[in-house]
């Protein structure tokens, strides 16, 4: 069919984010970014649990798993500069041909759509509309539809039967460019809109082919990001460290952390919700580390203040503090849970898991590491095929960080290091918070980061307020000291941000000598 193009969708910001974006990174580099941003990365990397397993021992795993086309397209190797880590090959885009005969179509929403562009089926709650007559087996073109501007609002209902009255309001929008390959439908037009999940349509001639480990390697290897695991390296922890990471959820960083301390020592964890904490110490368990405690706490309350009382206790079973008050919360929980499991998405979460809750924080100047992998405007993950954010969102969203950061300086041990990280391009989450640590904080110093595999951080003054400030802005200097992973270098990771910061003091190798 004619109006089926090959994938190449246009990433759309708000445009006042744009101007900003574009103010930053010039017009052509930005472009660049986002054609980078709405596809999924071709490098998948695994990360080895080195305390359990070697990477050998993962690849022959792998080799025994993967069905046999698989391993020879993704060629599992280990990865050739960082320790640890298992890389697998994606491949795409790929040109599709929709022309076969008797083709039908499915039309599925944005969620559904990125997370079959990272490799995943389609699943019947992100299926909105499919053509007359749909069989078992058909089959059948997926197209994405994609919310219009300012609104999450596609134009159609689920259930919509494409070429019918109701999806006028869809055909009138060009998705040309939208599909994203050839799958089998599993279920016929009926049974797709009277169930409530399940797999809709196996992908047979995906655009973009990702492999899939889910599930097979479980407490061996885990899926992290490249720059998410370096993170955690940066930090340098060393066994028998005192360790916070401040926001953790759901652990990816925390386990790296306590693997590279060989499980000797204390990391503390924290996230808001009794939930979140609760999936820490279940990842914790799964990866057989047993030097993390899980907290549910405020990080922007986590330093203890005079007159106030340690006190720690641990949850069974935990529920979040709203869910005790109002059944309606826990039942809104328990759907978003399930829906999420039926879209074949984040797995649920163990139920019986659990974490601490402490009344108060911790003492300050007690911990030799710090990470601070922030709450962000994920404006680096990928592929998104579409930001909603303005201009307000990020501003608020780095004034947070910063809230969070003032907290993360008070809780380093003089001498210790705090590493900041966000999975974001926006430089007024980036840059510019660190531009704010440096100034606001004048013991603590960027230091070289290792490994570095990132590109510099960006020049120019700092104007996310709205006027720019010329002597606001990184020395060359600095920028050399962070590590920025732009989306469409060759690296292919996410875009990513980190800085290492150290508290002026005696060295912690002497104060750990001290200690002993
Ligand atoms: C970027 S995610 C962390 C990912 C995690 N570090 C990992 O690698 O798996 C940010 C987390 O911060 C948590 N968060 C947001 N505000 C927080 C706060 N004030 N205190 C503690 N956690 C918070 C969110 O719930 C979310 O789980």
């Amino acid at each position: 069919m004619e109006s089926r193009k090959a994938f190449c969708p246009t990433l759309r910001f708000d445009p006042q984010v744009w101007d900003y974006f574009q103010r930053w990174f010039g017009s052509e580099n930005l472009q660049d970014i986002c054609k980078a941003l709405c596809r999924p990365s071709l490098s998948t990397s695994l990360r080895v649990n080195i305390l359990r397993t070697t990477p050998q021992d993962v690849l022959q795993k792998l080799g025994m798993l993967l069905p046999a086309n698989t391993l020879a397209d993704c060629q599992p190797a280990v990865h050739a500069g960082i320790d640890g880590i298992v890389v697998l090959k994606g491949m795409g885009p790929k040109t599709v041909d929709y022309s076969e005969e008797g083709l039908k179509e499915i039309v599925v929403d944005r969620k559904t759509g990125e997370a079959v562009l990272r490799g995943a089926d389609v699943f019947v709650p992100g299926v909105l509309a499919c053509s007359p007559g749909l069989s078992k087996g058909d089959r059948v073109a997926v197209c994405i539809a994609l919310e219009r501007p300012g609104s999450d609002w596609c134009g159609i209902t689920r259930g919509t039967v494409l070429g019918s009255d109701h999806s006028q309001a869809l055909d009138a929008v060009d998705r040309s460019s939208l599909y994203i390959g050839i799958g089998r439908a599993q279920m016929s037009r009926v049974e797709l809109f009277r169930v409530r999940q399940g797999v809709a349509v196996t992908m047979e001639d995906p655009v973009f082919r990702i492999p899939s480990c889910s599930g097979l390697l479980i407490g061996d290897a885990m899926l992290q990001n490249l720059p998410s695991f370096i993170a955690a390296k940066v930090l340098a922890p060393r066994p028998g460290w005192r360790v916070i990471d401040m926001c953790a959820a759901p652990g990816g960083k925390t386990t790296a952390i306590a693997a590279l301390m060989q499980d000797q020592g204390q990391v503390i964890a924290l996230d808001r919700t009794h939930r979140k904490a609760a999936s820490i110490t279940a990842l914790a368990c799964e990866m057989g580390l047993t030097c993390i405690n899980a907290y549910k706490m405020d990080a922007c309350h986590a330093v203890l203040h005079d007159g106030q009382l340690q006190q720690d206790s641990a949850i069974e079973n935990p529920v979040d503090t709203a869910e005790e008050i109002n059944p309606k919360v826990a039942k809104r929980n328990m759907r978003k849970a399930a829906a999420r499991a039926a879209r074949g998405l984040d797995p649920m979460e163990d139920p019986g898991a659990t974490c601490h809750t402490k009344a108060n924080g911790f003492t300050a100047g007690s911990f030799d590491g710090v990470l601070l992998d922030a709450p962000c405007t994920a404006l680096g993950l990928r592929p998104r095929l579409l930001h909603r954010q303005t201009m307000g969102d990020l501003i608020s969203t780095a004034s947070y960080q910063r809230k969070l950061l003032d907290v993360a300086v008070q809780l380093m041990k003089p001498g210790g290091s705090l590493v900041y990280s966000t999975c974001t391009i926006n430089p007024g989450e980036n840059e510019e918070n660190v531009w704010h640590v440096l100034h606001r904080h004048p013991k603590m110093r960027l230091v070289s980061q290792e490994p570095h595999l990132g590109g510099p951080g960006l020049a120019g003054p700092m104007h996310s307020g709205g006027g720019v400030n010329e002597d606001k802005r990184l020395t060359d200097e600095q920028r050399a000291l962070v590590q920025r992973f732009d989306p469409c270098s060759s690296l292919d990771t996410i875009g990513f941000f980190i800085a290492k910061f150290q508290k002026d003091g005696p060295e912690l190798s002497d104060v750990l000598d001290s200690n002993d």
